[in-house]
């Protein structure tokens, strides 16, 4: 009775404020073309923490403060943990099951967490060190020959341990066919997402014919249809034949295909396995690949900071071993600056899409089930309350007796979606930065007469940013030290 008294009090109850919207379009027209994050947390200051926005019929609510994300996301989890529909990706490009976009209602969606936290978790990842260790030396010798190409290095080191672990698969150079069939994929998908199509508002022009003027999304998903499937089949179909041959390696494929009690998967668990699988490429590769380049600029900018992190590593390490995940303890430095990476810079700064699924009430105002509610991430990082001064990039804020908020709390995102190659990410971003640091000083690049360029950083815009147009100048320490990393 209580419940119902609450529910019905809550519908006379006001929206959290925002923006006025337009009457028809709502706030459409204020939407920014790029990091939008940034102008969310200018309306936070003008409106509250929780900004609501009207896309068309659609409410968007927006939560820029940790304390209003905690207790809605992760408190609430029960009821905030739904993925709201897209017609175009979810529906017409047949992507609604994937790990990102399936509905925590789906009878799919626990045995989807389990499958990823057994294969991803803090547990499991021990036992992908040495694929790591392997991609590390091919990084840092990478490196040492031809720094310039650092992007595509990260990229390539980022990949193959993705690819090795969802299916054993061994990128063999920076053109691997694997990796280019799988990024071609995910352009293609940020094409379907980021212009607006007007099927998301009115999802009956599904059913109008190609020529109807409106219709012009049917073109865009017949041409895109072929390469986004190839992203989630070819790979399944590859590791499913190289089980078949019995030369295979252990992979979170083969565990769930060929497992040790013999049980033969059925249809069902195959697409399951489809989707769990394909979700660790395109959830973890372009995000760690992100998190590093930015780890490249921060040190090409903050000379001190490399300093004392590369004393921490040589006094704990030395230089006759790499550092090894063991190590992450014996490094507070390091790790604090892992953490201040991924605060000052937050790699999916808007995280991915929430939805209620019941009418809720938050500090006294409604939140109606159906409402898209979104983390400004990026908002909770550099918020003053939480991280004074935040535009500075400073590890010795997560050091101390009295650290600051754990960041890693936040970036990867909450409650029941939270992200489930948390740990995977962590272990692979320490052993990368730690390494890195130990080989190399890095600096920022030089113009023809030796002067210093200051880069003039671009943040792409898209569900994950990343720092663009940059060059660093990437020296090694002690060159003796890559020659001795064999492969
Ligand atoms: C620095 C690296 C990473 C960051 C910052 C990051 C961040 C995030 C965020 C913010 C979300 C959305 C959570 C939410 O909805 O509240 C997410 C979801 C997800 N991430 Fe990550 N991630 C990273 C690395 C990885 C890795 C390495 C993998 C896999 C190997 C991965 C797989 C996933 C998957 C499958 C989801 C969807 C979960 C769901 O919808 O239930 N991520 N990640």
């Amino acid at each position: 009775a209580e419940l119902l008294r609450r529910l019905l009090h809550a519908k006379r109850l006001p929206l959290p404020p925002g923006p006025p919207p337009r009457l028809l379009t709502g706030n459409v027209h204020q939407l920014p073309e790029s990091e939008p994050w940034l102008r969310y947390a200018e309306w936070a200051k003008e409106y509250g923490p929780i900004v609501t926005l009207r896309l068309f019929h659609k409410t968007h609510m927006i939560l820029n403060s940790g304390k209003a994300a905690m207790a809605l996301l992760d408190a609430r989890s029960g009821i905030y943990s739904d993925r709201p529909e897209s017609w175009m990706l979810g529906h017409l490009a047949g992507r609604k099951q994937t790990m990102f976009a399936l509905s925590s209602a789906d009878a799919r969606f626990p045995t989807y967490r389990r499958m990823l936290h057994a294969g991803l978790g803090r547990q499991a990842t021990g036992a992908y060190q040495p694929t790591m260790e392997r991609q590390l030396k091919v990084l840092m010798r990478g490196l040492g020959e031809r720094p310039e190409a650092f992007a595509v290095l990260i990229k390539t080191y980022v990949a193959s341990i993705a690819l090795k672990i969802s299916y054993g698969y061994d990128v063999s150079t920076d053109h691997d066919y694997f990796v280019n069939l799988i990024e071609e994929g995910g352009r293609v998908i940020d094409s379907l997402i980021q212009p607006f199509y007007f099927v998301e508002v009115f999802p009956l022009l599904r059913f109008t014919p190609s020529c109807f003027p409106l219709a012009f999304f049917k073109h865009a998903l017949a041409k895109s249809r072929p390469v986004i499937d190839a992203i989630d089949v070819v790979p399944f179909d590859w590791a499913k034949t190289q089980i078949e041959s019995g030369r295979y390696a252990e992979s979170f494929f083969s565990r769930y295909f060929s497992p040790e009690d013999g049980h033969i998967p059925d249809a069902e668990e195959r697409d399951i396995l489809k989707w769990t699988a394909s979700s660790i490429y395109s959830g973890g590769a372009h995000t760690t690949t992100a998190a590093i380049t930015s780890f490249f600029l921060l040190m090409s900018l903050h000379p001190a900071v490399q300093a004392r992190a590369q004393a921490e590593v040589e006094a704990v390490v030395g230089r006759g071993r790499l550092a090894a995940a063991e190590d992450q303890k014996a490094l507070p430095y390091v790790t604090a600056v892992l953490k201040e990476v991924l605060r000052w810079a937050p790699i999916a700064p808007l995280g991915l899409r929430h939805r209620v699924t019941k009418d809720d009430v938050y500090d006294g105002y409604l939140i109606p089930e159906g409402t898209t509610v979104i983390a400004n991430i990026w908002a909770i990082t550099h918020d003053t309350e939480l991280y004074p001064d935040p535009s500075v990039f400073d590890p010795a804020r997560h050091l101390g007796d009295n650290p600051q908020p754990n960041p890693l709390n936040f970036v990867f995102g909450f409650g029941r979606r939270v992200c489930p190659g948390a740990a995977l990410a962590e272990q692979s971003l320490f052993l990368a930065m730690a390494n890195i640091l130990a080989a190399f000083n890095i600096s920022r690049a030089r113009d023809a007469e030796g002067s210093e360029i200051e880069p003039s950083v671009e943040w792409r815009t898209g569900t994950v940013t990343c720092a663009t147009n940059f060059g660093c100048r990437i020296v090694p320490r002690f060159p003796d030290m890559l020659e001795s990393l064999a492969v």
